[in-house]
């Protein structure tokens, strides 16, 4: 996406809506701390990386294209005053997660939070999976994932300082037709954090979990235009979240406001766990009931 399109995005805000959308925080809520945001280059991420730099975060920020998250930071730069890295690299590879976190604690020397944003899936049927599709899905969402963990928890420890990871899921206690690798890829993240929340308890790092629902972001544009218009009628309140929705919800497990609060996981659905049809592959002739 080049600088013009992101301020004219398909789906989600533009950045300069971004920079500007309302925030219940105060603007030096983050102010001394480092935040490393994977992913940022679009979509939630991207809501993210602006929302802690306008709370006064200094930010690093990775994933695989660097044209896209050299125009964020360009623009989280213009917003904040202050330095921004960017590292393009593949959290699936544990070489490039190490370098990045390398980079990243000499630069900056240090991280305070680290948000595991970067992630995905493509929308199919269970039985259409090929080996290759399911094995990039958990590489990415639960391998990668883990690689950023791991790196950033064996490196606070080292330093003696407490750590804090909050890790983008999805809403997945219902099952997500159309979604099976993601859901098992994103269950996996869920049951490690509340994992490692005991283990690394003792070393001050705190590990939390949003379960996503449908977030009107760019990643809408990887699915079938017919079946996105199932994520805005997939939940009670009828309707898409949007990218602050999450960023808030990040920045409330982060900050002191979430100092008693580890291994958990908050649900930013709409109540799409409770009520609602979602089917991002297309509904199967089997569920049509109300066609019959
Ligand atoms: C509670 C939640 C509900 C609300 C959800 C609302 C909907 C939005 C959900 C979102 O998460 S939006 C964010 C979406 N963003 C992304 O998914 C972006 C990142 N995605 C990816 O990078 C890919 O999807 C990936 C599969 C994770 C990785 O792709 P990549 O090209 O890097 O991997 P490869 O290792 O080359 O493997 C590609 C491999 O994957 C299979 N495959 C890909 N697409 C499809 C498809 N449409 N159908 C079937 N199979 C697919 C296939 O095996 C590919 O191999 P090749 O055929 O290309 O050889
Ligand atoms: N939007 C929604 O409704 C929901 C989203 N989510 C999750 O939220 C997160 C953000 O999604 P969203 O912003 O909507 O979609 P995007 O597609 O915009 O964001 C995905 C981001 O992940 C990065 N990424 C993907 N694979 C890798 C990789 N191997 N290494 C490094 N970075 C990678 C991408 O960067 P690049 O393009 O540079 O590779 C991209 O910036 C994802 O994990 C997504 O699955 C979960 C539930 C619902």
């Amino acid at each position: 996406m080049n600088s013009a399109d992101s301020q004219h995005p398909k789906f989600g805000p533009g950045d300069e809506a971004l920079a500007a959308l309302p925030t219940v925080y105060r603007d030096d809520l983050f102010a001394g701390k480092v935040v490393l945001v994977s992913g940022a280059g679009s979509g939630i991420g991207k809501a993210i990386a602006f929302l802690f730099a306008r709370l006064g975060a200094t930010l690093a920020i990775c994933g695989r294209k660097a044209d896209k998250l050299e125009d964020c930071a360009e623009k989280l730069r213009a917003l904040s005053g202050r330095e921004v890295i960017t590292y393009p690299m593949t959290i699936r590879d544990p070489e490039q997660v190490d370098a990045m976190l390398s980079a990243v604690w000499e630069r900056l020397g240090g991280v305070d939070v680290l948000v595991n944003n970067a992630g995905g899936q493509f929308a199919a049927h269970a039985m259409d999976f090929n080996v290759k599709g399911w094995n990039a899905v958990i590489d990415t969402n639960l391998n990668g994932s883990w690689y950023m963990m791991q790196g950033a928890a064996r490196r606070w420890v080292e330093q003696g300082r407490p750590g804090n990871i909050v890790n983008i899921t999805a809403a997945i206690d219902r099952g997500l037709t159309g979604m099976a690798h993601t859901t098992a890829s994103r269950a996996g993240v869920i049951a490690l954090s509340r994992t490692l929340a005991i283990e690394w308890a003792e070393h001050g790092i705190r590990l939390n979990c949003i379960g996503a629902g449908a977030i009107e972001s760019n990643g809408f544009n990887n699915y079938r235009e017919e079946n996105v218009s199932t994520f805005y009628s997939c939940n009670p309140m009828k309707r898409a979240g949007d990218v602050q929705d999450i960023a808030e919800a990040v920045v409330y497990l982060a900050a002191p406001s979430g100092k008693f609060i580890t291994g958990e996981v908050l649900n930013v659905e709409g109540g799409m766990l409770l009520w609602g049809e979602f089917w991002p592959a297309g509904k199967p002739d089997y569920f049509k009931v109300d066609q019959e």
